[in-house]
C-alpha cells in the first residue's frame, strides 16, 4: 500500500513526487535540487527508513505516519530563508486543525518548529538550505507528523493524531498541508511577509510569557519567553532584565525562571 493521492490533491504550481518507502524525503529533496530540479515540488511518504531529525537526531516513524519535505528555490540570504520555518509551523497548525474539523485539539507551536498537541509533540520540522550555482538557495522544507503512531522513548512526551482519536490518513493530511503550505509561502513573501506570519505563529505559540530554560549546546539560557523577534530568534527576559536573543537550541518550558548564561 503506498501513498495514493488524486492529480488534484496538491495546489496549484507545485508538483508532487510520491514513494512507498524511501530513506527520507529531504535527501531525495535534495539531490534533486542538485540534479537541476528547482520546484515547487513535493517528496511524500509514508515510510521512511533513514528519516532525520533536528540537530542529526534520527527521526523514527511506523508506517502511516505522513512525511512530507517540499523544495522551494528562493533568491534570498540563508538567514531570511530560515523563516520559512514558521510558515512551515502556521501551515502545519492550519492543516491539522482544518482535518481535525469541529473536534478541538489544542494544537500549539513549540519554538522553534514543533506542533504540539497539549504537551505532547506531534510535527517536526527540519529546514535545510544548500547554494545551487547560479540558482539561488534550494530550500527543503520536512515535515513529519504522527499520523497512526508516536515514536517510543522519546525525551520529550509524543503523540499521534490517533491517539488523540482522529482516524484521519496521511493522504488527508497531507492534501490539506498542500493548500495551508501554498497559502503560508505565498503570505511569506521571499522573506518580506514574515511580520504576518510572525503575528500568526505567536498567536499560536506554546508557552509564550512562561517560564523556560533553552540549551544551545554549551549554554542554558533561563527566563521568561517573550517574544521571537523579526528574526524568528526567541527572545528570553532573564530575571536581570535582560532580553537574551537565542537562535537555536532545544526548549524546556516551566523551569525556574532563574538568569543563567553560559
Ligand atoms: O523534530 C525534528 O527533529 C524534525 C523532524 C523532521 C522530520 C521530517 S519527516 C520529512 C522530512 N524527511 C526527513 O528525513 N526529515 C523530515
Amino acid at each position: 500500500m503506498g501513498f495514493t493521492l488524486g492529480p488534484r490533491a496538491i495546489s496549484a504550481g507545485y508538483r508532487l513526487a510520491s514513494f512507498d518507502q524511501i530513506g527520507s524525503t529531504n535527501s531525495e529533496a535534495l539531490a534533486r535540487a542538485n540534479a537541476g530540479e528547482r520546484g515547487p515540488m513535493w517528496f511524500v511518504t509514508t515510510e521512511q527508513t533513514a528519516g532525520r531529525g533536528r540537530r542529526h537526531r534520527p527521526w523514527i516513524a511506523p508506517r502511516g505516519n505522513l512525511a512530507a519535505s517540499v523544495l522551494e528555490t528562493i533568491d534570498v540570504a540563508p538567514a531570511t530563508a530560515a523563516t520559512l520555518g514558521f510558515a512551515a509551523g502556521v501551515a502545519l497548525a492550519t492543516a491539522l486543525r482544518n482535518v481535525a474539523g469541529s473536534v478541538s485539539v489544542p494544537f500549539s507551536l513549540k519554538w522553534p518548529n514543533d506542533v504540539l498537541a497539549g504537551h505532547a509533540k506531534l510535527t517536526g520540522i527540519l529546514l535545510e538550505a544548500e547554494a545551487v550555482a547560479g540558482r539561488g538557495l534550494a530550500v527543503v522544507v520536512g515535515m513529519g507528523t504522527n499520523v497512526v503512531a508516536a515514536p517510543e522513548g522519546t525525551p520529550t512526551p509524543a503523540t499521534s493524531l490517533r491517539a488523540l482519536g482522529f482516524e484521519v490518513t496521511a493522504e488527508q493530511l497531507f492534501t490539506a498541508l498542500s493548500d495551508s503550505w501554498a497559502e503560508c509561502r505565498g503570505i511569506w513573501d521571499e522573506g518580506r511577509g514574515f511580520g504576518e506570519i510572525r503575528r500568526r505563529w505567536l498567536a499560536l505559540a506554546a508557552g509564550l510569557g512562561q517560564p523556560v530554560s533553552v540549551h544551545t549546546g554549551q549554554t542554558t539560557v533561563s527566563g521568561i519567553f517573550d517574544t521571537i523577534d523579526d528574526t524568528g530568534c526567541m527572545i528570553v527576559r532573564t530575571s536581570t532584565g535582560d532580553s537574551v536573543p537565542i537562535s537555536a537550541g532545544d526548549v524546556h518550558f516551566g523551569q525556574a525562571a532563574s538568569a543563567r548564561v553560559g
